[in-house]
């Protein structure tokens, strides 16, 4: 008979779940720091499993493990679901057909009959256990307190791995975000570009480029300061945000200048959208000290024709288109 299985839910699971979200790790690739280690406690402690897991919501996903030939287990079965429960201390199961939480678990009944478990919480900097490195035997064991202080250590190096892992995430997001406004900085548009290029080339798909430059702009830092330069910057990237489509890339590349990769390639379509674009950006703007204040837009545009293979081209295409409407502009004045 299959008893149904139940598993503790810490209390603070919504908190401990959005601690293990923010890691951005769930179903990545294998990492050989992870790798290794796995390598090495499976070794030292001389057991068939080892295992570093991270639980989510209803599951339990390994992100390295050895002799284990699943990605993740069901919530409801994995031993780790108890072991977070108690973030401070090791679970140590010395036999596991002896406990009554785990004698009717099916990895104990049936293949592949484990019999010992011992697993650390992998503790964050906030206190949530966001899974655990374990080991694991398909015999009895006893784990003495030497043994246990050192499966301690490898969850310090465990967590040392991933909020170095963290910091690096968080790290590149800064280096490819406008600090001012949050949109995508140059390096994050050329990448982008870069990518439009590679999938044209590839496999046709169109794109276009817009260059575009905020009229007048200096005046506005001249007459209300640099503060309420600013949150113009911030309202027009907003605006311009917000005609664009879902895959489309908005870059603000310096000062008061923004580029746009879209992926329509149609010249008609595209003038359409930049038409809306200065529109949009034409609406007065109402500063937070109170002032109302109008600034233009000039759009240049680039679509993607096959035979380009230059992003610099490009891009330097719609810079060229961009002037030539600021040069009209201008006239018009
Ligand atoms: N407030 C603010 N101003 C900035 C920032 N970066 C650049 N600027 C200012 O933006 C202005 C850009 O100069 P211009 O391109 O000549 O401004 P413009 O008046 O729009 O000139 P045209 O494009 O010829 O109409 C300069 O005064 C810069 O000091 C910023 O982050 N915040």
């Amino acid at each position: 008979m299959i008893t149904e299985q139940r598993c503790p839910i810490p209390e603070n699971e919504t908190a401990r779940l959005a601690a293990v979200h923010s890691h951005h790790i769930l179903d990545t690739e294998p990492e050989i720091e992870f790798d290794a280690l796995t390598r090495v406690v499976a070794h030292a402690f001389d057991v068939p499993i080892a295992v570093i897991a991270m639980m989510d919501t209803d599951r339990l996903w390994f992100k390295s493990k050895v002799g284990l030939d699943v990605p993740q287990l069901d919530r409801k079965v994995a031993f780790c679901a108890h072991a977070i429960v108690a973030p401070k201390s090791a679970l140590v199961i010395p036999d596991l057909q002896d406990d009554i939480r785990f004698a009717d678990n099916p990895l104990v009944t049936n293949a592949p009959h484990l019999r010992f478990y011992a697993g650390v919480p992998l503790v964050d900097t906030t206190g949530h256990a966001l899974g655990t490195i374990a080991i694991i035997d398909v015999q009895p064991r006893v784990l003495n307190h030497a043994e246990q202080a050192s499966l301690l250590d490898c969850a310090t190096l465990v967590m040392t791995a991933l909020q170095g892992r963290l910091r690096a995430s968080v790290l590149e997001q800064m280096a490819m975000t406008d600090y001012l406004t949050a949109l995508p900085n140059r390096a994050q548009f050329d990448n982008a570009l870069s990518g439009a290029m590679s999938r044209a080339m590839r496999s046709g798909v169109p794109f276009s480029v817009l260059c575009l430059d905020l009229n007048g702009f200096k005046n506005v830092n001249d007459r209300f300061g640099h503060a309420a330069g600013d949150e113009v910057l911030c309202e027009v990237a907003r605006r311009l945000s917000g005609q664009l489509r879902q895959g489309d890339t908005l870059a603000r590349l310096g000062g008061d200048e923004f580029a746009i990769v879209t992926q329509e390639g149609d010249h008609g379509a595209v003038a359409v959208l930049a038409q809306r674009l200065v529109a949009s950006v034409g609406q007065p703007i109402m500063l937070s000290s109170g002032d109302t204040i109008h600034v233009g837009i000039s759009v240049g545009i680039a679509p993607y024709r096959a035979g380009i293979t230059s992003t610099l081209f490009l891009l330097d295409q719609a810079d060229k288109a961009l002037y030539d409407t600021k040069h009209q502009n201008a006239k018009l004045v």
